[in-house]
């Protein structure tokens, strides 16, 4: 059993983080209609075989140069076009206006502060007029938790966007931003809404903890946003609370999320006498004055206490140092111990930033007005404008099939948009090369085209799309029914929330007749029921929550299948024969191969095997659940003149593989979370009771001045009503977050048990048949 759970842990659906990961599960996606033939083959298509066919795939903007340098080299010797010459053919106006414009996300983990920072950004750029908190005493709550779900809750669902203008001020003058703003959640059950807003946005604010540092949400943003390529500034809020330390989080975000990071402020007083923050880059003090520290007030580090003055200077030297590893400008001025002025530390930490080696890091207090106008001040001197190195309409595009040249017509498979292909570039370093045409395994990047991250481009004969945002699989499912017969609405919703939500699914089981959600927590769920109960006027009643299992195999097993039936007229006729056995594919996918030789079975009703093989996969023979990461080959058979049809062989490769799936040491998988728990110290002993009552291996146990943090891996079904007893076991003061980690086996005694129940059930509908 050992030798099994070693080998299953790599069976992970979820792709790593990179965004050439993005690429590969574009590229697997696309080649599938390639491999097959038949009638239903996209070869067969009359625009395939003009000579141009295409699928292109969108796989990001350029936020920085360094992703594309693995491009691979064109055969033609093109002129190199320097990025200052493109830049120089753009509209000056627009330029300037671009270079006045951020598109900007804030996340970080759950109860950051990223609600209470956005609603001061409102406040202070004039968007409202008087501040409520999240959860606050005035129970109206924050702006941008609009839905009276979060207002209640006191946590963010979905992302809000807003927008505002800023006037920094800049050697004396006011220089207007205008900053289009999302604010995502933190709940790992809607994680999505962060992907989709990171794939939108130049650049982001990562908001933490002063005393909880990097947590584990913070380092599944970090993730999404590495693989958006999102640049970053960070903010260390929370500087009031009893045992801030930002230089602890500081030095996580260095040591767990592997970013360079150093201050740009420091801290004057901490825990209730934080008072305001020093600029390392001016070197001035910076307090916060009148209503909801409106004001900013100035004053020279010598109004300031001497240590502080002392640590100012101190925490500079670390700036300059972390930048001179990152900056080849700074490093120069370093080795020659010469002081770089403000323009050129403020250069680098720009370039750096954009170019993701670096993260500037603030501090504040959004609670106590404390912090957040310099934020929207690093936000306009750090973060990319939509110009940045992309010129705003600059697209990378992967080709999949076919040549795409420069003047010709794609369309959007989407939306069906016709649009010209102006110019094509390949990115060269920092430089760009103008090419006549880029042929298919190719990535370019294109200027002018109007289209989303993840688009699919075809010549207009493809009805294809590709996929390429990465969407969780959902980890848990309940049936769900109106009470009463409302179900136009209640269909309405599904659709929405679906359309809305791709971590959302609702299906209808065929054998059961249940409509049944999926999605990514109990919470994810919940919360779904709330608004279809509020926002559309159906009551529902739900069944008890379940674990989305999936099913494999563990070794190698043949078959020889021969499905025969006479009823009268023409009967059915197939045999298949070949083998399965499991792939180990790290994503746990399934393949279908054929090896014939001879022609035993022609390649009409091999296409039917394998549709056969594919429905097998979505309903495994154990509980029904779906199935991952098996082969089935089919290297023989035969066929019956008169009596072998599609539908027979079909039917034969659905039987053999229920057959021999049962032969070849089937295992149940289960999902397994892993789960961050934080509370005050004195609960620390009853939190290890609950996880190891849960058989959950603790990981990591971080242990804060007054707060815990646990990190431990544990089956999802064993957390099941977890947040009630967290909250009865730390009164109240506890939080959770988890997040979907493996499949690994699931005991052999609850594989038992869930195969008796499957069975019982499946024979009581046919008894009620
Ligand atoms: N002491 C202190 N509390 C803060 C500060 N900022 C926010 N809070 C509190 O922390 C809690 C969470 O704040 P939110 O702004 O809702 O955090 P969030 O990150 O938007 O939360 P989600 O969207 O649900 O993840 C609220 O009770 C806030 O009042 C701060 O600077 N200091």
């Amino acid at each position: 059993m050992r030798a099994v759970k070693c080998q299953l842990r790599t069976l992970r659906p979820f792709p790593s983080s990179t965004a050439a990961r993005t690429l590969r599960i574009s590229a697997t996606v696309a080649r599938k209609p390639l491999k097959c033939s038949g009638p239903h083959s996209p070869l067969s298509s009359p625009l395939m075989r003009t000579g141009y066919p295409l699928a292109l795939n969108r796989v990001s903007n350029i936020r920085g140069l360094a992703s594309v340098a693995a491009a691979p080299a064109v055969s033609e010797e093109p002129d190199i076009i320097p990025q200052e010459e493109i830049l120089a053919k753009m509209d000056p106006r627009e330029m300037a206006r671009l270079a006045r414009v951020r598109n900007i996300g804030i996340a970080a983990h759950i109860d950051s502060g990223k609600t209470t920072c956005t609603e001061r950004v409102l406040f202070y750029t004039g968007r409202i007029g008087s501040i409520h908190e999240v959860r606050g005493k005035d129970a109206v709550g924050a702006k941008m938790d609009s839905m009276d779900l979060e207002r209640e809750k006191g946590i963010t669902i979905q992302s809000a966007a807003t927008f505002c203008d800023w006037v920094k001020k800049e050697n004396g003058v006011d220089e207007k931003y205008h900053v289009n703003l999302i604010d995502t959640p933190g709940h790992i059950d809607f994680t999505i809404e962060v992907e989709r807003a990171l794939r939108v946005l130049d650049g982001a604010v990562m908001i933490l903890c002063a005393v909880s540092g990097v947590q584990s949400q913070t380092i599944t943003v970090d993730r999404q946003m590495k693989r958006y390529n999102v640049p970053r500034i960070s903010f260390v809020n929370k500087m009031d609370r009893m045992g801030a330390n930002p230089w602890k989080a500081i030095e996580q975000i260095n040591s767990k999320l592997k970013i360079p990071a150093a201050a740009i402020q420091v801290p004057i007083g901490g825990e209730d006498s934080f008072q305001g923050v020093v600029d390392l880059v001016r070197m001035k003090a910076i307090f916060f004055e009148g209503h909801k520290g409106i004001n900013v007030v100035e004053k020279e580090l010598s109004e300031i206490p001497a240590e502080v003055k002392k640590l100012a200077e101190e925490k500079r030297e670390v700036l300059i140092a972390a930048l001179a590893d990152v900056d080849d400008s700074i490093a120069e001025l370093w080795l020659e111990e010469k002081i770089p002025t403000l323009e050129q530390i403020k250069a680098a930490i720009r370039q750096a930033t954009l170019a993701r080696k670096f993260t500037p890091v603030l501090i504040g207090s959004a609670l106590g007005d404390k912090g957040v106008q310099p934020v929207l001040d690093a936000v306009c001197d750090y973060l990319p404008n939509p110009s940045d190195g992309n010129f705003g309409q600059l697209t990378y595009i992967r080709v999949y099939q076919g040549t795409l040249k420069k003047g010709m017509h794609v369309y959007n498979a989407k939306s069906g948009k016709k649009i010209k292909v102006p110019k094509i570039v390949r990115m060269h370093s920092d430089e760009m090369e103008e090419v006549p045409s880029i042929g298919a395994g190719e990535i370019c990047a294109v200027f002018g085209v109007d289209c989303a991250s993840g688009d699919t481009f075809t010549d207009g004969g493809l009805p294809y799309s590709m996929t390429s945002m990465f969407v969780p699989d959902p980890v848990i499912s309940l049936s769900i029914k109106p009470k009463n017969k409302e179900t136009a609405a209640f269909s309405k919703a599904m659709n929405r929330f679906q359309r809305e939500d791709p971590t959302f699914r609702c299906k209808v089981d065929p054998e059961s007749q249940e409509t049944i959600i999926s999605g990514m927590g109990e919470l994810h769920l919940e919360i779904y029921v709330e608004r279809l109960r509020r926002e559309y006027g159906v009551d529902c009643v739900t069944g008890k929550p379940e674990v989305a299992y999936r099913e494999t195999i563990d070794s190698r097993q043949e078959f020889d299948y021969v499905f025969k039936r006479q009823t009268g007229g023409a009967g059915d006729y197939a045999r298949v024969m070949g083998y399965m056995e499991p792939t180990r594919d790290p994503e746990g996918k399934n393949h279908f191969e054929e090896q014939i030789v001879g022609g035993h079975i022609s390649e009409k009703f091999l296409y039917a095997c394998e549709k056969g093989f594919l429905k097998s996969t979505e309903k495994g023979p154990m509980i029904g659940h779906r199935v991952l990461g098996t082969r089935m080959i089919i290297n023989d058979g035969a066929t019956h003149m008169v009596d072998s049809s599609e539908m027979s062989f079909k039917t034969a490769t659905e039987y053999a593989f229920r057959d021999t799936f049962k032969l070849a040491n089937p295992v149940i998988l289960e999902p397994i979370m892993k789960v961050a728990i934080s509370a005050p110290n004195e609960f620390q002993g009853n939190i290890v009771g609950l996880m190891n009552k849960r058989n959950a291996v603790i990981e990591d146990s971080e242990i804060g001045a007054d707060e815990f943090t646990l990190t431990a891996t544990c089956s999802l079904n064993a957390m099941f009503g977890f947040s009630s007893q967290l909250r009865a076991a730390t009164q109240g003061k506890g939080e959770f977050s988890m997040e979907f980690k493996d499949y690994l086996p699931t005991p052999p005694q609850l594989q038992k048990e869930l195969i008796a129940n499957f069975e019982k059930e499946r024979a009581r509908r046919n008894a009620a048949k």
